[in-house]
């Protein structure tokens, strides 16, 4: 079981018997699974359209009907679902039949809670593992796809100076609010460049240690601390050549700025463990949506890392006020997310628009693409309506509705909505981990999630 909320996977059980799919969903919840069930081919089907499962439990035999007419119709929703067909005994050579049709495995029945446990974890590995893949592809395919358009003055203005500056050696600072785009066009930089060939390294900062970022950024001998097991050569050999991406650098542990400091300026450094003095030829790209120079003020950052990062600063504006660009990010996504999932949806209603253009989004780009992914899949129409938005306010200092426990909102929203007014209202992002009782690392992905 993970330490968090968050399911080792989704899982969708089909069988006409409710004792077998009762007994199914404890083992598999008990597991960490997040379970939806279905008792005939009409529910399995509903549930298949309503949500993203990793991986389906079908069972051959569902009363009149048989789940080998139903495993085409699923494949033909969820392509990417693993689905695993549930037989007797004295089916086995049907399964196999299943298997030919696309089923991914076969479970014979009955089973003990350990087979059933091992063949799911075996199935959303494998899921998973394919969502990974399809990431890196996407990443390395094509470092950028697509032009940053933007029909806001200010945000226009960024982007045409980042073209400007990108063939330049020089550090670049990337200001904004989570979610705003400064990964996106930390990226863009890169592939405008002379270093577009080489390699786009990112390192996330506030997930590591200060000594398990010195050996993820510089690599380390095999033995140099105790779990080194294996020597690595570390991000910034990766990047030689390319660029690297320091992303919420105002979460660089201190300890390790002088070292980070000295790299920026003599390009030189040493592998933990290791007296050998490397050089690498990296650009690097910071980005932060803290306030640095409140940071150098609290002595929380270095000054002179501030400013030798600091020698050109953009700052991406909060799309709250850039609301003319959400209409294309927003027709962008459906778009992506409909063939994605292979849904119908194919444009906006009005009133959903004017809904999506009104919002403040204080997730940005990243809490937009979330409502509209949602919607692209729960949509079985042409048009996405204000209903499959989903949009609750969260009322921050804006006068919009804040959430409250009982509301007919999902789980997801109330917990969007409780830590935004958490992080807001404690001094530090430890401490709020610490009240919501998560480790500050889940906490980190938990705010990227929900674009706060
Ligand atoms: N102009 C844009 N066009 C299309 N997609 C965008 C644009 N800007 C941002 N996005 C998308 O929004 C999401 C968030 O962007 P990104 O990760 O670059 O934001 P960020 O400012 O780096 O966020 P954080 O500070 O949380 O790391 C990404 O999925 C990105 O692809």
């Amino acid at each position: 079981m993970t330490n968090d909320t968050t399911p080792r996977g989704r899982i969708l059980l089909v069988d006409d018997d409710k004792s077998i799919l009762r007994t199914f969903r404890y083992c598999l919840e008990d597991a960490g699974y997040a379970v939806t069930t279905a008792q005939n081919s009409e529910q399995a089907r509903a549930q298949t359209y309503a949500a993203v499962f990793d991986a389906c439990f079908l069972d051959l035999n569902l009363g009149e009907e048989s789940g080998l007419d139903l495993l085409p119709q699923l494949r033909e929703i969820a392509p990417w679902m693993r689905v695993v067909m549930a037989t007797a005994q004295s089916d086995i050579s049907t399964a196999v039949k299943a298997i030919h049709a696309g089923a991914t495995d076969y479970l014979v029945k009955p089973c003990s809670p350990e087979q059933l446990r091992l063949c799911a974890d075996k199935q959303v590995q494998t899921r998973h593992l394919e969502m990974r893949v399809q990431q890196l592809e996407a990443d390395a395919g094509s470092t950028y796809k697509g032009e940053m358009i933007s029909a806001n003055p200010a945000m226009s203005a960024v982007v045409q100076m980042a073209k400007q500056v990108a063939d330049t050696d020089a550090s670049i600072l990337l200001l904004g609010e989570s979610g705003t785009g400064k990964g996106m066009l930390a990226r863009a930089i890169h592939h405008w460049s002379h270093r577009a060939k080489g390699g786009f390294v990112t390192i996330n900062c506030p997930s590591l240690s200060s000594e398990l970022m010195e050996s993820e950024m510089f690599g380390h001998q095999k033995g140099a601390f105790t779990g080194a097991s294996e020597r690595t050569s570390g991000r910034v050999s990766q990047a030689d050549g390319g660029t690297l991406f320091l992303d919420e650098i105002g979460d660089f542990p201190l300890p390790l700025q002088p070292k980070l400091l000295r790299f920026i300026q003599d390009k030189e450094y040493e592998r933990v463990g290791d007296p050998v003095t490397r050089v690498a030829d990296v650009r690097i790209i910071a980005a932060t949506n803290r306030n640095l120079e409140e940071m150098v003020k609290e002595k929380t950052f270095r000054e002179d890392l501030f400013y030798r990062l600091n020698v050109i600063t953009m700052v991406i504006p909060p799309l709250r006020e850039r609301s003319e660009d959400v209409p294309a990010l927003a027709e962008a996504a459906l778009a992506r997310y409909v063939k994605a999932y292979r849904r119908p949806a194919r444009g906006f209603s009005a009133d959903a628009m004017q809904q999506l253009k009104k919002y403040p989004w204080p997730g940005n780009v990243r809490e937009l693409q979330n409502v509209i992914e949602r919607a692209a899949i729960i949509c079985t129409d042409a048009e996405v309506q204000t209903a499959h938005l989903g949009i609750v306010e969260v009322a921050r200092d804006r006068g919009g509705i804040r959430p409250r426990a009982g509301d007919a909102i999902s789980i997801a929203d109330l917990e969007r909505a409780h830590i935004t007014a958490l992080v807001t209202s404690v001094e530090s992002l430890d401490d709020a981990a610490k009240l919501l009782g998560i480790d500050s690392s889940t906490l980190y992905r938990k705010r990227k999630q929900y674009g706060i």
